[in-house]
């Protein structure tokens, strides 16, 4: 029986820009994600029945077919009915390290893996672009995760441009154990508050492009100046979920206190990372949150920027 267990990183967002609504209900966004060596591990193995099955060792996540990875192999058995009555169901094993509701994409790179895993196990031969136009089906942050590295995602946030990778640039990142943010929520306040302001016409398409930063972001990243790049750190979210969890904002405010490059909410939150200078610096400042904030419920990490997507770590 074939089995592969593949090492799934969470991304961080650098950038994210919400420029307008769609039709669709979702918003139309300039993102600059990041993956980072915090990872979840998924082992797939070939089973002997017909069943889609996944376990996990995080009881916040569901095991039924609402978890993203059971979506992800069923999206696969549906595209190639053939190929799954001759290879049959597989049994998805997934070790949670990656927060869950954390904004790191945690479910979203577990679909990644299943994607990636299930192409080499059924012997599909789909490239990169291919496993990339399956993920959108899944979620907005699955082809992301499929591609990792850095990457400017626009659209929904399913059409991706590589940037030049940053390796190893050290961040604390932070997250309440207890709390919870939902990303549909997060963008449906964000619309009811603030939709008024988006751009329509061309008048305030000029006043915009005063007042964003991306490209000063994607020029950061070219020289690879982590001090530049910590300073155009930006979040559109953050103004939905700061105003609703006092303890992220405070958790933000200690992270600036520590002098690091800089610090930022990540995607919908609620987890907010620093930028560090060094590994030392990173410790410091891990020191001095948790001498600051002293709560239990404050799970802290230290990681790095990564260029790696998903690794395929061994084939049994
Ligand atoms: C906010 C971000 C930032 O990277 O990630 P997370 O914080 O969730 O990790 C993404 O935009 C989330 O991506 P993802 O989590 O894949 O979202 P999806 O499953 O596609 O969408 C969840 C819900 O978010 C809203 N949504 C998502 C993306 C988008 N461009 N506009 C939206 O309005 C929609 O209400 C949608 O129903
Ligand atoms: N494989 C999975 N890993 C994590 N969460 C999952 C998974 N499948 C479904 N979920 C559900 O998806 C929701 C969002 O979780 P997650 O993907 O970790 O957050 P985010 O979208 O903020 O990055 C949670 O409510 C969780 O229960």
């Amino acid at each position: 029986m074939r089995s592969y267990t593949l090492i799934a990183p969470a991304k961080i967002n650098l950038y994210l820009e919400i420029i307008g609504d769609r039709p669709d209900g979702y918003h139309e966004l300039i993102m600059i994600l990041q993956s980072i060596d915090l990872a979840d591990q998924i082992d797939l193995q070939a089973s002997v029945t017909d069943k889609i099955r996944v376990r996990c060792d995080n009881p916040q996540v569901p095991s039924d077919n609402s978890n993203i990875a059971h979506r992800a192999a069923s999206l696969m058995a549906e595209e190639f009915p053939e190929v799954f009555a001759k290879y049959g169901g597989v049994d998805i094993t997934i070790h949670k390290n990656i927060p869950v509701a954390a904004g790191l994409a945690g479910g979203s790179t577990n679909a990644a893996a299943v994607l990636i895993g299930m192409n080499l196990l059924w012997n599909l031969g789909l490239t990169q672009i291919e496993l990339e136009e399956l993920g959108a089906k899944l979620g907005s942050d699955v082809p992301f995760c499929v591609a990792g590295g850095t990457a400017i995602a626009t659209g929904r946030g399913e059409q991706l441009s590589p940037l030049p990778s940053l390796d190893a640039i050290y961040l604390v990142l932070g997250k309440y154990r207890s709390l919870e943010v939902s990303t549909a929520w997060a963008y449906k306040t964000y619309r009811q508050e603030f939709g008024s302001s988006y751009i329509r016409d061309a008048n305030s398409l000029v006043s915009r492009a005063e007042a964003v930063h991306s490209g000063s972001m994607v020029k950061a990243i070219v020289h690879r100046d982590a001090a530049q790049i910590g300073q155009n750190l930006h979040n559109d979210l953050e103004r939905v979920v700061l105003p609703i969890y006092p303890q992220v904002l405070q958790l933000r405010e200690v992270f600036a206190s520590a002098g690091v490059l800089g610090t930022m909410m990540s995607g919908s939150g609620p987890s907010v990372f620093a930028l560090c200078e060094s590994q030392q610096q990173a410790e410091q400042v891990k020191f001095h949150v948790e001498k600051t904030i002293p709560d239990e419920d404050l799970e802290l990490f230290i990681t790095r920027t990564t260029t790696h997507g998903i690794q395929v770590r061994s084939l049994v």
